[in-house]
């Protein structure tokens, strides 16, 4: 029987202190895929221990791979080779986690077995047709539902796919990724071109195992002649879950946090370009390359927030971030417009519908539009209940709003939170949120 969780939030407060926010999800998914397919031992520090990256540990343990860990964020990967996988005796199942089937679908076109990806109710609902209508294109055998969802049922095409030139219709690193890891299986080169720059953890690490990946402008190019050797990670704190606490800090007055060991790679920190716009405080300190990634501490104070017409260029750099970004806005003074972000409708709730229905409840005159949501902000924000529809990051937002409230809020549905952020709660509380959690 699955449990449900419901957070209870009192108005007001602010949040002061410092903390290390978890492990990115974005690479800890790719640590244990590339470290699985290495020769080679691999170490892994900071993974995040939640349920998305543990669904993709998971998978490749049913694949044969003997993982040590994770304790305290440590894993030891005993590497297989690139063609060292084993068929599952299973359906994998990836749970809430997007981009473990979206990246696994590529990586299993061209292995030697088959195998079923399988996901919970939110993941076996979103669109997979982008990833297995250029797989096909590559050769790949891969059945979907027929509305293109999960399951997908894959054939392996040991030694026949073949490389192709694609330019992906929407902006996304995870069709990029999944072409990627098709392409280390394929005769030829695959390339892929993004209309606009797209998270490029999957290009970096493959580099930091020393397999070639060739990048030219928005172009990324990959051949199955290279070689993963196992090296060494360490990974950043998450700045999509660092968001929460730029954005509370932002709008909480007296609010004072420093945020360490941040991942600020620059196809990520939209967020801070977003905030800084609207007139957020918040320093970049102490940056430094950790294992290929740039690392910072970020100090945040509150500060006067004004709406602003989101460049769209900044879209796809803060993507997981617009449920919290809508909060920010609710706070600020005047219009803040969000156009070109179609992508949040098809996440692990539609994000814009969700996020306009909550806002309203809580008195904030929110308009979502076809691609985006329109936010006359700098009205006090009212107390009620909302739904998160078991989307982690709809829950953590609506928390946050909880700063400027002035009655409490109830959010409902808010198990998925340990997607990604398990120690939320406990986190937020201790800097200054006063959140509480009942389970039924
Ligand atoms: O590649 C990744 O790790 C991710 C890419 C993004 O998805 P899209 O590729 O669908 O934009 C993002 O929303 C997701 O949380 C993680
Ligand atoms: C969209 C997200 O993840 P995924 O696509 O991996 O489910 C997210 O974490 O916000």
């Amino acid at each position: 029987m699955s449990k449900s969780i419901t957070f209870k939030v009192n108005p007001g407060g602010s949040l002061k202190g410092e903390a290390r926010v978890p492990g990115d999800k974005s690479v800890s998914h790719r640590s244990i895929m590339l470290g699985s397919l290495a020769e080679g031992v691999t170490r892994v520090k900071g993974f995040l221990e939640a349920e998305d990256a543990l669904a993709t540990l998971q998978a490749f343990r049913d694949m044969g791979v003997e993982i040590e860990g994770p304790v305290n964020g440590e894993l030891t990967i005993h590497g297989v080779g690139k063609h060292g996988l084993k068929a599952p005796e299973k359906e994998l199942y990836l749970g809430n986690s997007g981009t473990s089937m979206r990246l696994l679908s590529g990586l299993l076109a061209g292995q030697a077995f088959d195998a079923v990806l399988t996901g919970d109710k939110s993941l076996s609902g979103r669109p997979m047709k982008r990833v297995t209508e250029p797989l096909k294109t590559m050769g790949a055998e891969i059945k979907t539902t027929e509305k293109g969802t999960a399951p997908l049922r894959i054939t392996g095409k040991d030694g026949q796919l073949n490389g192709i030139d694609y330019t992906m219709p929407m902006a996304s690193a995870q069709v990029k990724s999944c072409l990627l890891l098709a392409g280390m299986y394929a005769q030829g080169d695959t390339s892929v071109t993004e209309p606009a720059p797209t998270r490029d953890h999957t290009e970096r690490m493959l580099a930091g195992f020393n397999y070639p990946v060739k990048k030219e402008g928005n172009k990324v190019t990959i051949n199955a002649d290279g070689k993963l050797t196992a090296c060494e990670i360490d990974v950043p704190s998450d700045i999509s879950s660092a968001a929460f606490f730029l954005v509370g800090a932002s709008i909480a007055p007296g609010s004072d946090l420093l945020l360490k060991h941040v991942g600020i790679n620059p196809t990520r920190t939209g967020v801070i370009d977003i905030l800084k716009l609207m007139g957020a405080r918040i320093e970049v300190l102490n940056e430094r390359i950790v294992g290929g990634e740039p690392v910072a501490d970020l100090h945040v104070t509150h500060s006067r927030l004004n709406g602003i017409d989101i460049p769209e260029e900044l879209v796809p750099l803060a993507i997981d971030e617009f449920p919290v970004l809508f909060v920010a806005a609710a706070c600020a003074e005047g219009q803040t417009r969000l156009s070109g972000a179609e992508e949040l409708r098809v996440k692990e709730s539609d994000r814009i519908q969700v996020m306009a229905d909550g806002l309203k409840i809580l008195g904030v005159d929110a308009e979502p539009t076809p691609d985006g949501m329109l936010i006359q902000g700098g009205k006090p924000i009212g107390g009620g209940t909302v739904e998160s529809h078991g989307d982690h990051r709809i829950a953590m937002a609506f928390s946050i709003a909880g700063l400027k409230a002035h009655a409490p809020i109830t959010i409902l549905d808010c198990l998925n939170v340990n997607t990604s952020f398990p120690e939320f709660k406990d986190l937020v509380k201790r800097l200054g949120l006063d959140i509480s959690v009942a389970e039924a």
